[in-house]
């Protein structure tokens, strides 16, 4: 039985993603190692180039997805990124779709430090709900939901409601 269930958390950046997962790392009832993937890809260097351009890391999937594969496999993990459609669908669990105001976003960013380019480029993608389609694209409708983040209220809403879905989840694992 796996330990706890694989969440992916993802949105794009800025709509409070690593927030959300260290406040479910600890309010969950089962155990939850929390991935942070740009984290994750930088510190083992799993990237290809850094593009000083657009500030981003070009990732090396292969080597990620290889990597995370032994992470993942035993469950009770959230997977914390601003893409999702590159992990496995058998992965995941609950895939959590973060989303947020652009002009709200803007602000995040910009207090961020992020060049502009970068800021429009993501409020872009916002608006366009380009995350959102993706989660869509790659996940079963029933496993995807999309959550609201531009409040504390909304925040703690969030996790309480993802806590409520994995009792439910662990009660239906002892089920089988
Ligand atoms: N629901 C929310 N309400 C208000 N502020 C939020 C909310 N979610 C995130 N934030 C703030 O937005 C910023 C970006 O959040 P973060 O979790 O780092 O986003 P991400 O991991 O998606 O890039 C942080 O300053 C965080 O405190």
């Amino acid at each position: 039985m796996p330990k706890g269930p694989v969440i992916v958390i993802t949105g794009t950046p800025g709509t409070g993603k690593s927030t959300h997962a260290e406040l479910l790392a600890n309010a969950s009832p089962v155990p939850l190692k929390h991935i942070n993937v740009s984290e994750y890809v930088k510190q083992r260097g799993f990237y290809e180039a850094y593009d000083a351009e657009w500030q981003t890391y070009t990732v090396d999937e292969d080597r990620l997805l290889d990597d995370l594969e032994t992470v993942v496999e035993p469950g009770g993990v959230i997977l914390d990124w601003h893409t999702c459609e590159a992990f496995p669908e058998r992965w995941a669990d609950l895939v959590v779709v973060l989303t947020c105001d652009h002009s709200k976003l803007w602000n995040r960013l910009e207090a961020r430090g992020y060049s502009l380019k970068k800021i429009q480029e993501n409020n872009e993608a916002e608006i366009m709900q380009v995350v959102l389609e993706e989660a869509r694209s790659s996940y079963p409708a029933e496993i995807v939901v999309e959550l609201q983040s531009e409040s504390l209220e909304q925040l703690e809403a969030n996790v309480a409601r993802i806590v409520e879905w994995i009792t439910q989840w662990m009660k239906n694992q002892e089920g089988n």
